[in-house]
């Protein structure tokens, strides 16, 4: 919690109440934070007064409904998208509404929901081109260096067998491990995770949220976005609930699972 709040009642990160009271957070609560963050398209409020923060070396579960604010969130705090209002913080720095790129070197990467890899290159290559600064100028010019980093990120994703394949040829949770080896390409601290569930079988899912733990074991902050919680409460050591764009609950899968607005919120859902 920042000493000089900026409004209202403060209840702070650390705070285990599963229903929030209205809250401010300043630039020390967390490795990322956001702060009364609010995102218009034209009349639609799409996220009002929404703050959150992201503790250094958890796997944060961001989960809402359909049409909650999710994404709408994701794409304020990575620079997606300007937000109308609110500020966001990262690392301690203010960074709100920086372009994409500078969030990426400052190292909050993020996977896409729709893989959008290049469907000529091989999967090294893909991985690859994430390494590099420019990608335009690399294309015919990958050094060795750069092809071994690549071949060992693929690897750490569990793509050790699958190098030289097109990424058309690999099955859908081989397009997410290739998504999160271009992401870990850029080196990031933190790591937003879009929908790594949408698609998967069970065994897949297990086998995914293993590779995350181990993620965070080797020192990376995860945020992980659902509005599926199947998979993800067992994944998770916290979570931040949505709801028509403000923050519905807070706190362990637990107290979560157990929250009556959440459940009413995913009546007839899957919670
Ligand atoms: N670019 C946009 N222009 C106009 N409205 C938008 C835009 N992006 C999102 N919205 C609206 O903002 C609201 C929140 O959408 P958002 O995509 O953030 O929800 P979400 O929680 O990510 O949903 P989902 O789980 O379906 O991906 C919705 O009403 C949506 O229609």
């Amino acid at each position: 919690m920042s000493s000089e709040p900026e409004q209202g009642t403060t209840a702070g990160p650390d705070a285990t109440d599963a229903t929030p009271q209205t809250e401010s957070y300043g630039p020390d609560d967390g490795i990322l934070v956001a702060n009364n963050l609010r995102k218009e398209f034209g009349g639609l409020v799409a996220v009002e007064d929404f703050s959150f923060a992201v503790e250094e070396q958890e796997i944060l579960g961001f989960i809402g409904p359909n049409g909650a604010g999710k994404s709408t969130t994701f794409n304020c705090v990575t620079g997606f998208y300007e937000p109308t209002g609110g500020t966001v913080w990262y690392q301690g720095e203010e960074v709100t509404g920086k372009p994409s790129y500078e969030m990426v070197n400052a190292g909050l990467a993020r996977t896409f929901q729709h893989f959008r890899p290049l469907h000529d290159r091989s999967v090294v290559d893909n991985v690859a081109l994430a390494l590099v600064e420019d990608s335009l100028f690399s294309f015919s010019g990958l050094r060795g260096g750069t092809k071994e980093r690549a071949a060992q990120l693929c690897e750490r994703v569990g793509l050790a067998d699958d190098l030289h394949r097109l990424p058309d040829e690999l099955p859908h949770a081989g397009l997410l491990r290739l998504e999160l080896a271009r992401a870990l390409a850029t080196d990031p601290t933190l790591l937003l995770v879009d929908e790594p569930f949408a698609g998967l079988a069970g065994s897949e899912v297990e086998r995914i949220s293993t590779l995350i733990r181990e993620l965070r074991e080797e020192g990376l902050t995860l945020v992980v976005v659902d509005h599926n919680m199947r998979g993800l409460l067992s994944l998770i050591d916290r979570a931040v609930v949505i709801n028509f764009g403000s923050k519905l609950a807070e706190g362990t899968p637990e107290e979560i699972r157990n929250n009556e607005e959440v459940q009413r919120a995913y009546l007839g859902g899957d919670l």
